[in-house]
């Protein structure tokens, strides 16, 4: 009887996502609920987003479909990817403050705060002052999406050179980063539906993606692969002239191929299947007032300017709004951080497996505002990200387990 009542109330949830009363019935029947303080409010739109976001990745999962850039179907990525971009998106551009009490900066390097963590996908809460960066780094097959809840980021792709003798064999061969992947597609067909504008912002308006046929998905990557391959042979004729921005780390050489900006409310989807890449926080002197309205706006270059804050306290959201904010430590003291690139360079390079971080002081609790320039972005790995590759300037290629600042759960 209490399995069938479950049950129903499960169906009816999905049917009808994300409303208080609907909230509650679902806490009734989940097994365990591991609660952190300060938790928002069960109506709270953050907790209504993992919920939203759970049923979206497992709704491709129960069609046993592996959820990875690398083996899932692109027509499964591709309506997965609709609906979640829709939803980061919906979340950013309400303009919700419910995010603010989970957020800490760090003058030491960017931090990450776990929220939500999942056999499916883990959601991140990512901190970052002017010109701090990830560093150049892969996503180990996982999808990642980003959204910008404050400030503005900037996110540079690298792709690995081919050497001349290898290019020469294999004149058309595009960079071998990785095959045709599901992503790489989606992402293409997004650009696409956005118009060729310049603008690099993936956002998505949601569900219409999740319409477009497996054929027209085929002839749209042929499309992507003779681009790749037109990219290969500017990037060896940039390279002939000097002109493209080369990082060495052990055998491997990278190009810088693109930066592009995403500001607040903009919605990104970064991969390794796209290329690797590091993010970060534009230094102030680049960026002036960088924090831009709400909106899905984005730049393809460095600057930006006569850009507003967001508003305060608008949107269509509930629960806490700031306040005091535990952050709950990690099970093996916490304080850890991941492949973020120490702006002061004490933490010194490679990956930081566990690395004791210092603890953000008080100061940057502060939350972030126009004026000092502080950047907060959501990320949602699918499936966690279990371990990664850094790439370091003049280093090495390292292996490393992804860390965290704090920890909390955010399921109702
Ligand atoms: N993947 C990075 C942030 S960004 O560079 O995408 C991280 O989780 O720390």
């Amino acid at each position: 009887m209490g399995r069938e009542r479950g049950a129903r109330a499960l169906q009816d949830l999905q049917e009808h996502p994300c409303s208080a009363r609907k909230l509650a019935e679902r806490a009734a029947y989940s097994t365990i609920i591991q609660k952190s303080v300060p938790l928002p409010l069960p109506e709270s739109r953050l907790v209504c987003l993992v919920t939203d976001l759970t049923m979206a990745i497992a709704a491709e999962r129960t069609s046993q479909v592996a959820i990875n850039y690398k083996d899932q179907d692109p027509v499964s990525f591709a309506r997965m990817n609709a609906r979640v971009q829709a939803l980061l998106q919906a979340y950013a551009a309400a303009n919700c403050h419910d995010w603010r009490s989970f957020a800490r900066w760090s003058d030491a390097g960017y931090l990450r705060h776990l929220l939500h963590e999942c056999d499916d996908f883990e959601l991140m809460l990512i901190c970052w002052k002017p010109g701090q960066t990830s560093r150049v780094h892969n996503h180990a097959d996982s999808h990642c999406w980003l959204a910008v809840l404050a400030g503005e980021v900037q996110e540079t792709q690298y792709r690995p050179v081919v050497p001349k003798a290898e290019a020469e064999a294999e004149p058309h061969a595009p960079a071998p980063l990785s095959g045709a992947s599901p992503p790489e597609l989606s992402a293409l067909l997004l650009s696409e539906a956005e118009g060729s504008s310049g603008c690099s912002s993936l956002s998505s308006s949601g569900e219409s993606n999740a319409s477009f046929a497996a054929a027209q998905m085929q002839a749209q990557f042929s499309k992507l692969q003779e681009q790749r391959r037109e990219q290969a042979e500017r990037q060896a004729e940039e390279q002939e002239k000097g002109q493209a921005e080369v990082l060495c780390c052990d055998d491997l050489r990278l190009v810088r191929t693109q930066t592009r900006c995403v500001q607040v409310g903009g919605v990104a989807y970064i991969n390794d299947g796209l290329a690797l890449h590091c993010v970060g926080c534009p230094a102030a002197a680049e960026c002036p007032n960088a924090i831009a309205s709400t909106g899905t706006n984005t730049t393809s270059t460095a600057a930006n300017s006569g850009s507003k804050g967001p508003v305060a306290g608008q949107g269509s959201c509930s629960g806490r709004k700031g306040g005091r904010a535990a952050a709950a430590m990690s099970s093996s003291g916490g304080l850890t951080a991941l492949f973020g690139r120490r702006v002061n360079g004490t933490i010194g390079s490679g990956c930081a497996d566990a690395l004791a971080y210092p603890a953000a002081a008080d100061g940057d609790m502060a939350t972030a505002n126009g004026a000092n320039g502080w950047a907060c972005t959501l990320h949602l790995y699918a499936p966690p990200i279990r371990r990664v590759k850094a790439y370091e300037a003049g280093g090495h290629v390292t292996e490393c387990t992804p860390g965290f600042y704090s920890r909390h759960v955010l399921r109702p």
